[in-house]
């Protein structure tokens, strides 16, 4: 740190840049949490809530009050992080403790996990972290010869049905068909064995979406439209619904991951991991990211398909119909990366749209975070948060932010990808057990390739009409038009 030496004696942070006071505030105690909780659910929503304060305070780091708040979190406060550079101090394990920040200001009850604290919750200093994340990354890289096919026999015999609903009944919503598309995906790749819907039935999805929800929906604007909102409030967002509510569902997956995930418990015990700890990270890592990743991060990706129209249809299905045709029709790692187009597609929607949307961290010690033009002074332990779908949005980095622009990192706009951060990490760093980059990172890339593949090898060209709902859009398909 040093003083300028003009007449201010402005503080500077090591890069520079004048120290400024953080603006913002937390307001009245109490009262002023729930109403932004209001503000943040019901009467602005979650972008108009931080875009309103940006403009207030004129600064992209600022003071305010994240949901839940009371009765839920007792300390809704945090130094929020809105802009490119000063969200990059989130990713940076030196800098942030992670412990229990997964879910920000609350942690869903511990029961849920039969327990333990699933890895996504350990910071990178707690040993186990390492262990955890070793093992897990060792069972994505043995799987890996297994993604390619699971996501074709999946999701391809998935847009057959599609196909035919339309054809024969009209408009077909993508998001209710694919919802057991996911979990299933997720096994077929991971796991040798019965799918979920097989061994455990039809309602796998949903007994693993209702498991889900009761950790997430403290985060999740307007649960259900069928609900007025006061009552909403009270019974989702002050109280958390008895856990025992999933118990029975929770018992069933539990059973079917034991079976299929034997030799990933196996290997864990072998390495001082209990099977009890193993089994219930196989539960989270898996329905965790098929629900609370995969089924969020598809819909965002056809609504801007759809939304491109056959202009970007001719495109896509050229790139991808040639090169799949000089592979005599497989599709293989390498011929992926002979499409610019598709990559480029796929990181599009991940930067405008990353699934999850929300990062906290603790200051670790006193620091100082760097904005654009300014740098600002957070105490040791102060909660810092990130809204990413604004981060990664921010104008002085990507030029029409907001909008969708699918050759955005063709050629040199690949350089734009060390601002893409959907992984809680750069998309050019690779994770590790001393980050809490996500594992999974490389997967979900090429889960959205291969969707853009193997719709526009069945498709050139489809409609689509677009609507909302809490996690995603719902895109309910018009019209598609076979190769
Ligand atoms: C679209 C899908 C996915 C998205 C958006 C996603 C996103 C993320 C994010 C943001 C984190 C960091 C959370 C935080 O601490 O703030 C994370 C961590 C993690 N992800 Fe993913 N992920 C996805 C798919 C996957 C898949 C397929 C796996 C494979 C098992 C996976 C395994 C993990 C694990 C184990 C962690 C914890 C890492 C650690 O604690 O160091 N993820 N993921």
């Amino acid at each position: 740190m040093s003083i300028a030496k003009d007449s201010t004696s402005q503080e500077l942070s090591p890069s520079g840049q004048p120290i400024k006071p953080i603006p913002g505030s937390y307001g009245v105690p109490f009262f002023s949490p729930i109403w932004d909780r209001l503000n943040f659910y019901y009467f602005q929503g979650h972008m108009a809530y931080f875009k309103s304060r940006i403009s207030k305070h004129n600064s992209t780091v600022l003071r305010l009050n994240v949901p839940p708040g009371p009765f839920l979190a007792s300390k809704p406060h945090v130094v929020a992080v809105l802009d490119a550079l000063s969200f990059q101090v989130l990713l940076d394990s030196s800098k942030v403790d992670k412990t229990d920040t997964l879910t920000g200001t609350y942690i869903p009850p511990l029961s849920l996990y039969s327990g333990i604290r699933p890895l996504a919750y350990l910071d990178t200093t707690d040993p186990l972290h390492t262990t955890l994340k070793t093992q897990i990354t060792g069972l994505i890289v043995s799987r890996k010869d297994y993604v390619i096919p699971s996501f074709r026999k999946i999701y391809g015999s998935l847009f057959d049905s599609i196909y035919d609903k339309v054809e024969s009944s009209g408009p077909t919503e993508f998001n209710t068909l694919s919802q057991s598309a996911a979990f299933d995906f997720m096994c077929s790749a991971f796991f040798e064995g019965a799918l979920p819907s097989v061994a455990i039935g039809p309602s796998a999805a949903d007994m693993a979406l209702k498991w889900l929800t009761f950790q997430l929906h403290p985060l999740v604007s307007k649960a259900s439209n069928l609900i007025p909102w006061p009552l909403e409030d009270i019974l989702l967002h002050n109280f958390h619904l008895p856990p025992c509510l999933v118990k029975s569902d929770y018992k069933a997956l539990e059973t079917y991951f034991t079976n299929v995930g034997e030799s990933f418990l196996t290997d864990a015990e072998q390495v001082g991991i209990s099977r009890h700890v193993a089994l219930h990270n196989l539960i989270f890592a898996t329905i965790f990211n098929a629900y609370g990743g995969i089924k969020i991060f598809l819909p965002f990706l056809l609504k801007w398909l759809v939304q491109g129209g056959p202009e970007l249809h001719n495109k896509l299905s050229e790139e991808i119909q040639s090169v799949i045709r000089s592979e005599n029709g497989s599709v293989t790692p390498a011929c992926l990366e002979r499409m610019p187009l598709t990559k480029s597609v796929v990181y599009e929607a991940l930067r405008l749209n990353p699934p999850v949307e929300y990062q906290y961290g603790h200051a670790r010690s006193d620091l100082v975070i760097e904005s654009h033009d300014a740098a600002y002074k957070v105490k040791k332990g102060e909660m810092i948060f990130g809204y990413q779908p604004i981060a990664t949005r921010d104008e002085k980095v990507f030029t029409n932010g907001e909008q969708f622009v699918a050759e955005r990192f063709v050629g040199e706009g690949e350089k734009l990808l060390q601002y893409v951060y959907w992984s809680n990490g750069r998309e050019t760093d690779e994770p590790g057990v001393t980050n809490k980059q996500c594992p999974g990172k490389d997967i979900v890339v090429l889960v959205g390739r291969l969707f853009v593949i193997e719709l526009f090898l069945r498709f050139d060209t489809f409609t689509g009409e677009i609507g909302e709902l809490p996690l995603e859009p719902k895109v309910t398909f018009k019209s598609l038009h076979k190769v």
